[in-house]
């Protein structure tokens, strides 16, 4: 299987230089996704890059077309996702600035659409570790490299927004339930990459103590992005040493992402709804 790496850039992050760039519309079975997918190189390697939230920041957190961002990728070919977000901590030594590469993932979302499969055509991939280790210590690697302080693990809560969250939520997800950075937009991609057999790994950008910390400020937009915009550079960099560590090769993945529905489908092959097999194919093809 031929390497090819996807980025998702979250909030502040709309555009990369790849080399024989090209903007490409996708259409998918679950529609369009996010925007336009920005396809090319990087030191030899295919890249496709996806923002997040659309060029301009148009869409919200809780209305992300995910279903058509994942399967988009996966139609361009893409096998591995390095999702970049920014975050909120948990913890005074995650400063804003460091990178997280998470590897845990708390969902509290509401109602997002999370799953390719469903009546007609039942399937069950095991979440257990929700990113890849392979992958996530590549990129923990690469933020390093790209002169990052870098905490490999951490436990992503993944809220519903759009709105910050209150100071005694913000205390409840830190000390009841352990939870180190907080953001809007890790589910459900990451449950999306597994039914898509995609490796996937969540690195995260410190930009806020979110509502915890008496000796900071309630996180606002403005302290977000200002914290982006000094680091923009870093993300950058980060994405341009990505490609020499993927190049080794990960697949097959030694952890099984690019095998997670080897036995994840219920439905029985006379059962299945046709119409909803045909559209699957785009993400599922191996094992229809
Ligand atoms: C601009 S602050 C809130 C916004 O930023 C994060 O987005 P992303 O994960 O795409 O970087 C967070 O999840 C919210 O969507
Ligand atoms: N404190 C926070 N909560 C949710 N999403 C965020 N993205 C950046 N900071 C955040």
């Amino acid at each position: 299987m031929t390497t090819h790496l996807g980025l998702i850039g979250g909030s502040g992050l709309y555009g990369l230089a790849l080399e024989d760039a090209e903007w490409r519309a996708v259409n998918t079975p679950w529609g369009v996704p996010s925007d336009a997918i920005l396809t090319g190189a990087l030191g030899g390697l295919p890249v496709s890059f996806l923002p997040r939230h659309g060029r301009g920041h148009v869409h919200a957190p809780g209305e992300l077309p995910a279903l058509a961002n994942i399967a988009a990728l996966k139609a361009l070919g893409v096998t591995d996702i390095v999702s970049v977000s920014a975050v909120g901590s948990f913890r005074e030594e995650m400063a804003p600035g460091h990178i997280v590469v998470v590897d845990q993932i708390v969902d509290r979302t509401v109602g997002r659409p999370a799953s390719f499969f469903g009546t007609g055509c039942v399937a069950h991939v095991s979440l257990a570790q929700p990113t890849c280790p392979r992958l996530s210590a590549l990129a923990a690697d690469a933020a390093e490299a790209a002169g990052a302080t870098v905490h490999r693990g951490g436990i992503y809560l993944c809220m519903e927004g759009p709105q910050f969250s209150s100071r005694a939520e913000s205390r409840i997800w830190r000390d009841a339930w352990g939870c180190d950075v907080i953001g809007m937009t890790a589910m459900p991609e990451a449950r999306l990459a597994r039914e898509a057999e995609l490796c996937y790994a969540t690195v995260a950008m410190v930009t806020d103590y979110d509502s915890w910390h008496e000796g900071h400020g309630a996180v606002d937009v403005q302290a977000v992005l200002s914290v982006l915009a000094a680091n923009v550079q870093r993300g950058r960099d980060l994405a341009a040493r990505l490609p020499e560590r993927l190049a080794e090769g990960g697949h097959p993945c030694p952890h099984g992402c690019d095998r997670a529905l080897d036995h994840a489908l219920m439905t029985a092959p006379d059962r299945r709804d046709p119409a909803l097999v045909e559209r699957l194919r785009a993400v599922a093809g191996r094992v229809l």
